[in-house]
């Protein structure tokens, strides 16, 4: 079975032949495409004009999460199986949300820059940072990520609200959105991308947050509005923020949110573990197992 992995990374597999095209590598995808059978997919979107090119085409396996970057409509239509993997990157994810929250608190892109230049010391007291424990933080989100972050936020000593879009009644930390906004010192995002959550996050949205709050986004960079996040790191409003995802990504290096020291950035990475591809390869190569002897998929999407 031909095996398309849409990443620069080799991977061997008993019974599948796997190539691999980076992502960048438009041409080499399209050359690529006809003989596909199954694509592992990781970010760069797959579009319907794709689809056409990938007459053998059996199954889109999304590697990871979030299926916003796949044309789910166009694989329905051309009798495409979609399948995701919930959960397998869901560790990678909470630690770098707490670990750009932690970031953002204490002020590390400046002091990095300073260190690195020879003016770190004596560390300017105006980056005099703060800590974790005791500060309420919001999670946009329950799911696997959130789950997993929640626990380690507890262990750290913070206090944890989380919302949803069902009510968890039960659960003393659930909070309607604007009232977890109103009490959060500091808030992260683990929701999917919908038309219902886009821009979510927006400039009133964000003016609940208290004074001098922090804002993380490992999820997707429009359920924030950028352009009020902006403004509300500008004008001092925000504190800081913490940024995995962005609107448009790969993020254009004009994005004015990349010239403040008081945001912290990855380039969607925050899955990028050795652990993650471990549990990606074994859903992946079971998928394909099951494609290949008639056996329902895990996690069809579609
Ligand atoms: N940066 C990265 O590398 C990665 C990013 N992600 C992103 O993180 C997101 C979350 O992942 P994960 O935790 O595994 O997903 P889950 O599906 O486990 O959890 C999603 C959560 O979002 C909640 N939710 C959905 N819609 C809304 C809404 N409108 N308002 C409030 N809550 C809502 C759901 O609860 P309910 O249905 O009750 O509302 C659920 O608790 C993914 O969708 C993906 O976009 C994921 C992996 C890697
Ligand atoms: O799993 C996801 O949704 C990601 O963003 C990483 O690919």
């Amino acid at each position: 079975m031909r095996v398309l992995l849409h990443y620069d990374m080799e991977h061997t597999a008993a019974g599948l032949d796997i190539v691999t095209c980076p992502e960048h590598d438009d041409e080499r995808f399209a050359s690529l495409l006809p003989d596909a059978e199954v694509v592992w997919h990781v970010l760069r979107p797959l579009t319907a004009a794709d689809l056409d090119r990938a007459p053998r085409l059996r199954l889109i396996q999304k590697l990871g999460t979030g299926v916003n970057t796949i044309d789910l409509d166009a694989a329905a239509e051309r009798g495409i199986a979609v399948a995701n993997m919930p959960g397998t990157n869901a560790q990678a994810v909470a630690e770098t949300a707490l670990l750009l929250m932690l970031a953002a608190l204490r002020r590390v892109v400046p002091f990095d820059a300073r260190t690195r230049a020879g003016r770190g010391w004596p560390a300017d007291p105006s980056l005099t940072g703060g800590e974790l424990a005791g500060r309420t933080v919001g999670l946009l989100g329950g799911g696997q990520i959130a789950t997993l972050l929640r626990g380690m936020l507890t262990a750290i000593g913070a206090r944890v609200l989380f919302t949803t879009r069902t009510p968890r009644p039960d659960d003393p930390a659930w909070r309607p959105l604007e009232d977890l906004l109103r009490a959060s010192d500091v808030v992260s995002v683990h929701i999917p991308l919908t038309e219902e959550t886009h821009h979510l996050l927006n400039a009133a949205r964000l003016a609940l947050l208290p004074p001098g709050a922090i804002v993380v986004n490992t999820a997707r960079g429009a359920v924030i509005d950028e352009k009020a996040l902006l403004e509300a790191l500008a004008s001092g409003h925000l504190a800081g923020a913490g940024l995995d995802v962005f609107e448009q990504e790969p993020v254009p290096a004009a994005n004015p949110l990349l010239a403040l020291d008081n945001v912290v950035v990855m380039p969607h990475a925050a899955w990028l573990t050795r652990e993650t591809w471990a549990r990606y390869f074994a859903v992946a190569e079971e998928n394909c197992r099951r494609l290949v002897a008639g056996e329902e998929l895990l996690h069809r999407v579609r």
